[in-house]
């Protein structure tokens, strides 16, 4: 029976530290859904497609992931893929409430879905999408921060560069 595990997140935009989580699941499950949230009333700074594009781009050379999205409630989302656990990443002690929360929550609309927390490289613990926008829009370097498709694109949307 194969394994399945969902990787949830708005990812605006993904970062190396979404990476880090995401290869780490990989190797841990047979396949990795990575699911961006189709939230129209969130204002992100790139576009839904945008960010799942990104993420396309990012994954392609991990065979066993794909980039999938939904709206509403993540453990619907779940229970149609059939998956048996939802991924989070733990960066540091300050992510921990939240995600036990959300992780609870999730047991409690179905027991049977395992939320599986996965640590991040300490070297990304300071890593969020929002800081790498704030970062970015005052033209610091975070170019060892997130995938290459993404600095390029970052830097077309932030300085009309190419
Ligand atoms: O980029 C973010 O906002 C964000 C939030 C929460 C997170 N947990 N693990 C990771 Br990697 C992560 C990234």
């Amino acid at each position: 029976m194969k394994k399945i595990a969902v990787y949830p997140g708005s990812f605006d935009p993904v970062t190396n530290g979404h990476l880090d989580i995401i290869k780490r699941a990989s190797k841990l499950f047979d396949k990795l859904i990575v699911a961006v949230l189709y939230n129209p009333n969130k204002k992100s700074l790139f576009t839904f497609e945008e960010r799942v594009e990104l993420l396309k781009e990012a994954v392609k050379d991990l065979d066993n992931v794909e980039v999938d999205s939904f709206s509403g409630l993540l453990i619907d989302y779940c229970n149609e893929k059939k998956v048996n656990a939802i991924i989070r990443g733990l960066r540091a002690v300050s992510d921990f409430e939240y995600e036990l929360q959300m992780a609870q929550m999730n047991r409690q609309l179905n027991p049977e879905i395992e939320t599986v927390i996965l640590t991040t490289s300490t070297k990304y613990s300071f890593i969020s999408s929002s800081l790498i926008k704030e970062v970015a829009r005052f033209k610091g370097d975070i170019s060892n921060l997130v995938p290459d498709v993404v600095l390029r694109k970052l830097n077309k949307i932030l300085c009309g560069g190419d």
